[in-house]
């Protein structure tokens, strides 16, 4: 028997929801082999739950790319990148692999911190990884950034205009989530390929257990993709696999509720 292989180039979430461990539990739910390459290491305060990103030293990183590339990878997403000097070696090392599906999860910020997780490196995703993605999947915020917009993005039409920026940057589908940021009665994400904008309409989870939502969509995305998908039916599936996770999210503490990234496949078939 052989299996379709995914890769994450990603950060761990030591609390299990979001990150690598979102990545391969959502590959797994995909039938398909996760592998993963870390670029950081994600702890969380005991008390208040603050964030604190520890990066990988590169070195480390391009050892796990080579291991992981060598078998021959059928898509592969990127998620938290952690430093530059890591981004530039994602960038290259997918190049050299031909890696013609990959997902860049333009991750700059953590749900409940408010701070912008390494804001120098929205510069490099712009310039480095938007180029070589098949699709991009950016939050509002995300999609402001890397688009360089006036303002926040408030409405479909600033979703809109983001989404044909960061397309001619390079990506040739984009996904922008308005997810729960978006004043909207259902969880409203827009697809734009270039030629046509989709709306894609979720049910509206009234839930603050939503952590590690962005990465399993993507990873969704990712693992649709492996298995021959077409881009906007890999979309689309993705949506109804992560509206199923955070239907089904639960409480891990007091601070944190992470999605169920099994939920679909237990409840939904
Ligand atoms: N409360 C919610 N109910 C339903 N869908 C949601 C909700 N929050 C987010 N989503 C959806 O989950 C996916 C991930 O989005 P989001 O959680 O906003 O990403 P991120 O974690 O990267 O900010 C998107 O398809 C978005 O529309
Ligand atoms: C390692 C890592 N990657 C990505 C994220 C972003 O998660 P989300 O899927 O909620 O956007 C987090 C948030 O805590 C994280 O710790
Ligand atoms: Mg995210």
């Amino acid at each position: 028997m052989t299996m379709k292989k995914t890769l994450t180039l990603a950060g761990s979430d030591t609390s299990g929801g979001a990150g690598q461990a979102a990545d391969l539990k959502t590959f797994q739910e995909h039938d398909t082999y996760g592998m993963t390459a870390l670029t950081s290491i994600v702890t969380m305060d005991p008390q208040g739950w603050h964030h604190n990103v520890a990066p990988i030293d590169v070195n480390l990183v391009e050892k796990q790319l080579d291991t992981a590339l060598s078998v021959g990878i059928d898509a592969a997403k990127s998620g938290m990148l952690g430093t530059v000097d890591i981004i530039e070696l994602g960038a290259k090392k997918f190049k050299e692999a031909n890696l013609d599906k990959y997902v860049l999860d333009p991750v700059m910020v953590c749900k409940g911190e408010d701070e912008v997780l390494q804001p120098e490196n929205t510069d490099a995703m712009r310039e480095l990884l938007l180029p070589q993605a098949l699709v991009t999947t950016p939050n509002l915020f995300e999609a402001w950034q890397l688009a360089g917009t006036s303002g926040p993005i408030k409405d479909i039409e600033g979703m809109k205009e983001a989404a044909a920026i960061i397309h001619e940057l390079g990506a040739k589908n984009v996904v922008i989530k308005g997810g729960k940021a978006l004043q909207h009665d259902k969880a409203i994400d827009l697809f734009y390929d270039g030629k046509e904008y989709i709306v894609l309409e979720g049910d509206k989870i009234n839930t603050t257990y939503n952590h590690g939502a962005g990465c399993t969509f993507a990873a969704a995305i990712t693992a649709n993709l492996a298995h021959g998908k077409p881009v906007k039916e890999a979309v689309t599936n993705a949506k109804a696999f992560v509206t199923a996770a955070i239907k089904h999210g639960w409480k891990l503490n007091e601070y944190v509720g992470p999605v169920m990234h099994g939920a679909y496949n237990k409840f939904n078939k």
